[in-house]
């Protein structure tokens, strides 16, 4: 006769029965009650008018968490299409239009319940800085025009404004740190100006206190060094080089930081139209100027290098033009301009050496504009015929202006973003104004919502275990075998 199953009793089939209830019972709780709610957004918007073009940005935080420890993300971003808003000095109107279409995008980007709540800040750079300088009548006339624009949007408008350099390169250093986990200096390159901030290691503020800001972060406080250079952003530092050669006022020109083969016809006043110039225009020069390339990078730096003044410095050390400046220390992110040349050289791998980037850039530059041309179709005319240069520029700013050596050049990281959001001065700006920079580390959950349910369920299992095994003394006997005496 076939032996009947122990565990086939009506007991068992139970106490089974009861115990797998139990523990989809507990999990299916334990899953339901610590799910993650649907997290409601709120909104911020930024733009950022800066020299060469005027860029939206719409950041986005979970609703319940805005006490300084929830994540602020870069929802979306927009490029306003044209100049920035300084290049319309002449016609201000025409600044506030230009910003329409970035606006409309915005305004189906956030939930229309939370357009009225959503601050909307603008803050203009370098190329504002120096319109103001040049003209401050056209410059509060373009903030003007920008402002009635901007008014036009159902957003909480919060005033836009020129923010110092001081400002820019500050808050570029709290987007970077407080979007990557370790202490990291910002380098930010533009079109007008550029700025370069960093954790010092032993730090004497008192030396110049204008370069100095303090921070607290995360738990800990920041002494910061920066600095941003009016003049020395992209733009504006190659209008010094061409004045630097064209100070005779020649018909021709051949500039060693243009491809050989390059030549066009420049026109004098155009030129000098800046406050970075203006000063050093030629007496009797003609209307325009032939420029031409010549092509050679080592030549373009001793160019370059004239721009920078190194004579003068009254504290214990300096960058350049007697600009106070501590020994760098750290890694460094280095972003916006610094990321399109590099990038485009491909030239932004860390583990280049000094080296090698100065033998590729010096191999671009004498590669003849044609040859450029036929390589690159899809690129900007402007933007192609200035890589040479712009390479050159930051490279020499890199270690002739800010002395970084063939060993820290290798600590400098180039790049355009971290975790989806845009380096640059607009997040730690936006962070600033309201009130989220965190001062204490976020406090996370000590399991995260997988590792909960999982544990929860195998703690559920072992304690059905240890049940069943508590009912042995009840268990059905088992026959035993016969044994053999
Ligand atoms: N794909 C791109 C985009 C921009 N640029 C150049 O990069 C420079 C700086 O751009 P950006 O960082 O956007 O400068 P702005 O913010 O406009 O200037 P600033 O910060 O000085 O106000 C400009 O010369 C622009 O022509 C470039 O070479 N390649
Ligand atoms: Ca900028």
């Amino acid at each position: 006769m076939k032996e009947k199953n122990p565990w086939h009793t009506p007991l068992t089939i139970i106490i089974t029965v009861i115990g797998v209830i139990a523990i989809v019972a507990l999990v299916t709780v334990a899953v339901l009650q610590n799910r993650p709610v649907p997290q409601k957004y709120k909104y911020g918007i930024v733009l950022d008018a800066g020299s060469s073009h005027t860029a939206l940005y719409i950041y986005e935080w979970p609703a319940e968490k805005d006490n300084n420890t929830g994540r602020v993300e870069q929802k979306h971003s927009c490029k306003v299409k044209g100049k920035g808003i300084s290049s319309y000095a002449a016609e201000p109107e025409k600044a506030g239009v230009s910003l329409t279409e970035c606006m409309r995008e915005a305004e189906m980007q956030v939930p229309s319940r939370r357009h009225q709540e959503t601050p909307l800040y603008l803050g203009a750079t370098a190329g504002m800085r120096l319109l103001n300088i040049e003209n401050r009548e056209a410059s509060d006339k373009v903030f003007e025009a920008v402002e009635k624009a901007l008014q036009g949007f159902p957003f909480s408008y919060q005033g836009a404004r020129i923010l110092s350099g001081q400002e820019e390169g500050a808050f570029g250093w709290v987007t970077v740190n407080y979007l990557d986990d370790q202490t990291t200096g910002a380098l930010d390159l533009g079109g007008a100006s550029t700025q370069i901030s960093f954790v010092p290691h032993e730090y004497d503020i008192s030396e110049s206190p204008s370069n100095s800001v303090a921070f607290r972060l995360y738990g800990n406080d920041y002494n910061l060094y920066t600095h941003s250079f009016l003049c020395y952003g992209k733009d504006q530092v190659l209008r010094m080089a061409l004045a630097h050669q064209t100070q005779s006022g020649p018909v021709t020109m051949s500039d060693p930081c243009f491809h050989p083969g390059y030549s066009v016809t420049r026109n004098y006043n155009a030129l000098y139209d800046s406050p970075c110039v203006s000063e050093r225009k030629p007496k009797e020069a003609p209307l325009n100027f032939t420029h031409t390339g010549v092509g050679n990078f080592f030549q373009c730096q001793e160019v370059v290098k004239t721009l920078f003044n190194f004579t003068s410095c009254k504290y214990s050390r300096c960058s350049f033009n007697g600009i106070f400046q501590p020994p760098l220390q750290g890694s460094f992110g280095a972003f916006s301009a610094y990321y399109f040349v590099m990038n485009f050289l491909n030239l932004t791998d860390s583990s280049i050496p000094l080296e090698t980037v100065k033998a590729n850039l010096a191999n671009y530059c004498e590669t003849p504009w044609n040859q450029i041309k036929q390589q690159h179709p899809k690129v900007k005319e402007k933007y192609l015929a200035e890589y040479c240069f712009s390479g050159t520029y930051i490279v020499t700013l890199l270690t002739e202006g800010y002395n970084f050596t063939k060993e820290t050049f290798s600590k400098i990281k180039f790049i355009k973003e971290i975790k989806g959001s845009d380096a640059g001065w607009t997040l730690g700006y936006m962070l600033n104004l309201t009130n989220m920079i965190p001062a204490e580390a976020p406090d996370s959950p000590p399991l995260p919502h997988a590792g909960y349910v999982s544990i929860v369920t195998v703690i559920a299992l072992l304690l059905f275990i240890l049940f069943i095994l508590s009912l042995r003394p009840i268990w059905p006997k088992c026959s035993k075998q016969p044994q053999i005496v």
